[in-house]
């Protein structure tokens, strides 16, 4: 677990980060939206001590990483941002091995580690390891980025605007592939964006930050519904809050008994997927399935409007 205590970064005594504090679980994605110069990033970099708090605490597992040397913060937290970073004149396997190779790995462990990360992130490890950073597409180095930032077995990611740089569908292939990484390997991941959207899409947990400091933190659903201030509102966009909130909600919270006619939908899929699903083939009702295809009941349109307008 980490925990942050007032955390707060002045320059010419003119605080960017005020007063900060939280405490994130493990194994959760944490994320912190805001405008520009609401001082994100100033927070995540404090948190590797990138940046040197004026004042507060971040404690990991209850270690103060003052305490920590700067090999086993660069161990414990691994960093990816935006432009990947990535060496221009180091091959990806190399860009990958950097922290291992800090941590004095031997050659055979680091060779394996390489390896697995690139399978884990989807990229043929023959193929890419020997290439070097300009020999990458966008999406790809952006994905050696976060295998590089995974090296070590860190306890905890950060990742500053992590996607800014990839077109629209990349992006979403990259966030789902950062989701379904973080569930199966449980790491701990605090992100920033100022992308909304994104945040919804892949928080447990949202902060939303304004002239430094947190003005909101809950989970999505909280942050649509109960927005805490009219700034959140803002940045959650009024137009789009309804279907945003569809779309976070599972079928299964609004299925009903009984039985109805046509292609079913199932239980897991999002309330904006049976609305788009309804539109999409002119019915008002749609039956219901779980996972292994047996029948639950039924979502009619009336329950999804009413869900909906539950957050207009
Ligand atoms: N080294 C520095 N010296 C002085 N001021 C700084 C320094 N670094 C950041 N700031 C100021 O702190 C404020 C917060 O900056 P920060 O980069 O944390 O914001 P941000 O929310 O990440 O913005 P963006 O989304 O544009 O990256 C800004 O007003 C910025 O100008």
């Amino acid at each position: 677990m980490i925990r942050i205590e007032g955390l707060t970064k002045e320059y010419a005594g003119n605080a960017v980060v005020r007063d900060v504090s939280m405490e994130i679980e493990a194994a959760t994605i944490t994320v912190i939206v805001g405008t520009s110069g609401s001082g994100k990033s100033t927070f995540l970099r404090m948190i590797n001590r990138l940046v040197e708090p004026t004042r507060g605490l971040v404690e990991i597992d209850g270690t103060d990483t003052r305490e920590m040397k700067a090999y086993e913060l660069r161990r414990r937290i691994g960093y990816a941002i935006q432009d990947h970073g990535l060496f221009p004149h180091w091959t990806v396997a190399r860009n990958i091995a950097t922290v291992p190779k800090l941590l004095g790995w031997d050659r055979k462990k680091i060779d394996a580690r390489v390896h697995e990360l690139l399978e884990l992130l989807q990229l043929d490890p023959d193929e890419i390891a020997p290439r070097y950073p300009h020999q990458l597409s966008g999406g790809q180095a952006q994905r050696v980025g976060v295998a590089r930032a995974l090296a070590a077995r860190p306890d905890m990611l950060l990742m500053d605007e992590p996607f800014g740089a990839l077109d629209p569908v990349i992006r979403a292939k990259a966030q789902a592939d950062l989701k379904s990484i973080q569930e199966r390997l449980g790491s701990t991941i605090l992100l920033v964006t100022h992308d909304m959207a994104e945040a919804i899409r892949l928080g447990d947990r949202i902060a939303v930050m304004s002239e430094g400091r947190v003005e909101q933190l809950a989970p999505p659903a909280e942050i649509l519904t109960h927005p805490a201030s009219d700034n959140v509102r803002n940045l959650v966009g009024d137009d789009d809050r309804p279907f945003r909130y569809l779309s976070l909600i599972p079928v299964s919270e609004r299925t009903e008994e009984g039985t109805a006619e046509g292609t079913p939908i199932a239980a897991d899929r999002s309330l904006y997927d049976a609305l788009a699903e309804m539109i999409w083939s002119g019915r008002e009702v749609l039956p219901v399935v779980g996972k292994d295809g047996t029948a639950r009941g039924l979502v009619r349109r009336g329950a999804l409007l009413d869900a909906a307008r539950s957050v207009a």
